[in-house]
C-alpha cells in the first residue's frame, strides 16, 4: 500500500492555470498540479485527454498559451527544452530515444560525462576502465541490465530498452523526472524489472517522478498519487486508492456510472 505523500511548502512541479489552444480547439484549460518533493505521482486518463500534451508543455516541447510552470519554485515557462534539461528535469519519449548503434554502456557513459560536463566524444574507443565507463556501469548493474553491457542499443528488447532510459536519466541526475507510458510495449514478464527500475531511479536520486501510463494496475501499485485528465483538465488528484473509489472518475475515466 502507498503512502500518501503530504503537501510540503514548496512543490518541486507547480503546474498554474496551464491553457493550450490551438487552430481553435483547447487542448489543455486551466491545468492547476502541485507536485511535492521526492512523489511519485501518475498521471491517468482517457485517450486525447491530453496527458502528453501536459508533458509537452512541462518540458519546453510546446509553448502554453496560457499559466505558468514552476521547477522548485522557479518559473521555466519560457525557457527551452535545452534550458530546463540544465535546470534538471529529464524525460523519456512514448518512441525510445536511444542511440541504437552504440552499446548499452555507451549510452549511458555519453549522458555520465555530460552531466559532469566534461567533453565526450562518439568516435573515440573508451577504456572501460574509465571513470564515466565504471559509472555507467553500476547505474545498468542499478536497474538490471549488468547482462547487456556490451549489446548494440538497438539490438535488445523493448523492456530493457526501457530500463536503458532509466539508467541514462540516473545518470543526467535530472531532479524531476517525466516517464511517458514506460509500460508501453513492454513484455508482462518485464514489468515487473521495470517497475523495481523506476523505484529504484526515485530511491538512488530522491527525484520527483510524473508518470503517464495506461497500465493502470502496475501504475497505482507504484505512484503516490493519482492526477486524472479529463478534456484537457486535470479533474482529480488523490492516492490510487480514493481515485478508484471517486465516483466522478469511475464516471469520466473507467465508463462506469457515477
Ligand atoms: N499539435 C496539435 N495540433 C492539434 N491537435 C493536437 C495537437 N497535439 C495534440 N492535439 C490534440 O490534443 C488532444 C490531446 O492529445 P494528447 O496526445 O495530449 O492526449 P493523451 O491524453 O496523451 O492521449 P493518449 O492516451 O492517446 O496518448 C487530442 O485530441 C489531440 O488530437
Amino acid at each position: 500500500m502507498n503512502t500518501p505523500v503530504p503537501p510540503l511548502g514548496g512543490a518541486a512541479l507547480r503546474v498554474e492555470g496551464l491553457g493550450l489552444d490551438i487552430g481553435g480547439a483547447t487542448i489543455l484549460k486551466d491545468v492547476d498540479l502541485d507536485v511535492a518533493p521526492g512523489a511519485l505521482v501518475g498521471v491517468i486518463g482517457p485517450n486525447g485527454a491530453g496527458k502528453t500534451t501536459l508533458f509537452n508543455a512541462v518540458s519546453g516541447v510546446i509553448r502554453p498559451t496560457a499559466g505558468r510552470i514552476l521547477l522548485d519554485g522557479v518559473d521555466i515557462t519560457r525557457d527551452s527544452v535545452p534550458q530546463r534539461a540544465r535546470a534538471g528535469l529529464g524525460r523519456t519519449f512514448q518512441t525510445s530515444s536511444l542511440f541504437p548503434q552504440l552499446s548499452v554502456r555507451e549510452n549511458v557513459r555519453i549522458a555520465v560525462q555530460a552531466a559532469e560536463g566534461g567533453s565526450y566524444s562518439l568516435f573515440h574507443f573508451p577504456k572501460k576502465t574509465d571513470a564515466a565507463s565504471i559509472r555507467a556501469e553500476e547505474l545498468l548493474r542499478s536497474v538490471g541490465l549488468a547482462h547487456h553491457l556490451d549489446s548494440r542499443a538497438g539490438d535488445i528488447g523493448h523492456g530493457d530498452k526501457r530500463k536503458l532510459e532509466i539508467a541514462v536519466l540516473l545518470a543526467t541526475r535530472s531532479r524531476l523526472v517525466l516517464l511517458d507510458e514506460p509500460m508501453a510495449g513492454v513484455a508482462s514478464g518485464d514489468v515487473a524489472g521495470l517497475v523495481d527500475s523506476i523505484r529504484g531511479l526515485q530511491r538512488e536520486t530522491g527525484c520527483t517522478v510524473l508518470m503517464v501510463e495506461h497500465h493502470i494496475e502496475v501504475l497505482m501499485g507504484l505512484v503516490d498519487l493519482v492526477a486524472v485528465m479529463y478534456f484537457g483538465n486535470i479533474i482529480a488528484v488523490d492516492t490510487p486508492q480514493q481515485i478508484m473509489e471517486n465516483p466522478t472518475v469511475q464516471s469520466a475515466y473507467l465508463g462506469t456510472s457515477a
